[in-house]
């Protein structure tokens, strides 16, 4: 019998990928006995954080995905639970559709102080390993690595709204389909 499917979950809202991101899931499949990462797009964001639509996030992520050699996936399950975003939904839905899959989930040492507002975390940590990395400028305790990437999708936002290509912090075809679909303003 094969072993299972080792997968970490990496959810955000992507508006837009970025390098950081993209560090956290090499970072995670190099060192963390992973097979694969699933980059999920919020579809309803729990705290009602606003993003460019659904689908260009999905295709960007896409377009991310596509620098690895098909252990980097995007999945459109956000889309697809049914319910008001929350994880412990999300990972309840994978596991039902996916029960020969174990989990983890990525999350960065920037959300740890939202935590305790997020549904049933108790059950995330029962139903996944979860993993926090150390997002630079958020040192915490119980972090995994080193320091990643001092880069956000809110900087990113700034410099295109300043009419600045941040090409130094975003895949280049990330940023084409940015460009081509005139999204954050350009
Ligand atoms: N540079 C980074 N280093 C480590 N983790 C990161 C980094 N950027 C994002 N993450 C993690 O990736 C997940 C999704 O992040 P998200 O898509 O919200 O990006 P963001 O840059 O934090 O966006 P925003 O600035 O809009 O809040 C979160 O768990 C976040 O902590
Ligand atoms: O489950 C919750 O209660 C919950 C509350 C807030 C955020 N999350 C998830 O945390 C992930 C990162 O969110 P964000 O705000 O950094 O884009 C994303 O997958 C969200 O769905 C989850």
């Amino acid at each position: 019998m094969r072993p299972p499917l080792q997968v970490a979950l990496l959810g955000g809202s992507f508006n837009p990928p970025h390098v950081g991101h993209l560090m956290a899931a090499h970072y995670v499949r190099a060192t963390q006995g992973v097979d694969e990462v699933w980059l999920m797009p919020t579809f309803r964001h729990p705290f009602g954080k606003r993003s460019e639509d659904f689908e260009h996030r999905v295709r960007m992520c896409e377009l991310m995905c596509q620098d690895a050699s098909g252990w980097m996936k995007t999945s459109r399950v956000e889309s697809e639970v049914g319910k008001d975003g929350r994880t412990v939904d999300t990972l309840e839905f994978l596991q039902a559709r996916h029960p020969e899959h174990r989990y983890s989930l990525i999350i960065g040492s920037d959300i740890l102080k939202d935590l305790p507002h997020w549904k049933d975390f108790d059950r995330i940590q029962q139903m996944a390993r979860v993993l926090v990395l150390y997002r630079a400028g958020y040192p915490a305790d119980g972090t995994v690595g080193p320091p990643l990437a001092e880069v956000s999708s809110t900087e990113i936002r700034e410099r295109l709204t300043r009419g600045e290509l941040p090409s130094d912090l975003v895949p280049a075809r990330v940023l084409a389909h940015a460009r081509e679909h005139h999204l954050y303003g350009l």
